[in-house]
């Protein structure tokens, strides 16, 4: 089964860069950047990917800052983003939206690190022959200038490549900030054709739900604390939620795999997608992803391949790219 799944062509939704940098990644960029590895590095990427019995949510966010180190220059962050690339094509992605948060340090501007994951996704991109987009993130922890430089930047860099540059992430700690601060520098984005994917209830906040859904969005992440009518008006709007299993139920929003949304998703026929979300903190991949779903939810191959398919829809991919895929998928799935 394992084997079917790593062999089906897969399309991932929800993959935020650093957090997608899995354990063998991260020694080998360490080692490119700094040479043999140290002790006391050995026992950092030991500690990054175990998660304690009753982790939280605040938890998992301190453990991004150990990737955020080796990317803070222009080559950690070139050569993470082609090690990301290459991992998802190793496990047959075909077509990957990556998110990322544009940073700034004395090294490198915000301009200067969209610039670098372009340059990286366009050479990874050809030499793994996978698909790449990229949605540069809102954290919603920082302050609202930097939201503003982020969409002012990605709309500048959609213009020359606007098959590349699709869309804006808003993620971040979902206990941190409020949504309603960015809704302006959120519409100016929309205005300027970049499509909306929002982490939107991965906590238990209902008066924000009810501002994200009112606003919209193209793709809801997470979703975890919608109610039943949540998910009927995103039924009726065609808007998928990207579920993460592995992420939620290692970050604790989620008690177990039964437990989690996706069941209730597939029951009621909600649009959903299955993603990894930080399949590098969270120590999975996509095919690990589809596997607990079969497990869990006895999830048949017919139906891996029809969310496959269905992930395929939902992409902001173009009319051109879709018909290669939907072919790809067919192709294999005969
Ligand atoms: C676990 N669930 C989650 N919920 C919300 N935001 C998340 C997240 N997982 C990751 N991020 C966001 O993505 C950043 C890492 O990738 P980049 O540095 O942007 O490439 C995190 O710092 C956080 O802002
Ligand atoms: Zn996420």
């Amino acid at each position: 089964m394992k084997q079917f799944l790593r062999e089906i062509p897969k399309v991932e939704l929800h993959a935020h860069l650093n957090g997608s940098l899995n354990i063998e990644s991260i020694k080998q960029l360490a080692e490119e950047l700094y040479g043999e590895q140290t002790k006391e590095f050995a026992a950092l990427c030991k500690r990054f990917i175990k998660f304690e019995e009753g982790a939280k949510m605040n938890d998992c966010f301190e453990k991004f800052g150990f990737v955020h180190e080796l990317t803070a220059t222009k080559r950690g962050l070139q050569r993470a983003t082609e090690l990301v690339i290459r991992d998802f094509a190793a496990d047959n992605v075909i077509y990957v939206e990556l998110r990322t948060t544009p940073k700034s340090n004395e090294k490198m501007s915000r301009r200067d690190y969209l610039q670098t994951v372009i340059d990286a996704i366009k050479s990874a991109s050809k030499q793994y022959k996978i698909m790449v987009k990229l949605l540069p993130s809102i954290n919603r922890g920082e302050p609202l200038a930097v939201a503003e430089e982020t969409v002012a930047l990605a709309v500048e860099f959609a213009q020359t490549e606007p098959d590349l540059i699709v869309g804006i992430d808003f993620s971040g700690n979902p206990n941190l900030g409020k949504f309603s601060d960015f809704t302006a520098v959120l519409s100016l984005a929309r205005n300027n054709g970049l499509q909306l994917a929002v982490h939107c209830g991965e906590v238990d906040n209902p008066r924000e739900i009810q501002e994200m859904l009112k606003f919209g969005m193209s793709r809801c992440g997470h979703g975890t604390y919608l109610t039943e009518a949540d998910y009927a008006q995103l039924k009726e709007k065609n808007i998928p939620i990207e579920c993460c299993l592995t992420s939620n139920v290692k970050s604790g929003t989620v008690a177990n795999f039964n437990d989690h949304h996706f069941r209730q998703l597939m029951a009621a026929d909600v649009p959903r997608v299955i993603c990894t979300d930080d399949c590098g903190v969270f120590d999975t991949t996509l095919s690990d992803e589809f596997h607990w779903a079969m497990e869990s939810f006895g999830l048949s191959r017919s139906q891996c391949v029809d969310l496959t398919v269905e992930a395929m829809k939902h992409s902001f991919a173009t009319p051109q790219e879709k018909r290669i895929m939907q072919l790809l998928i067919t192709e294999r799935a005969k």
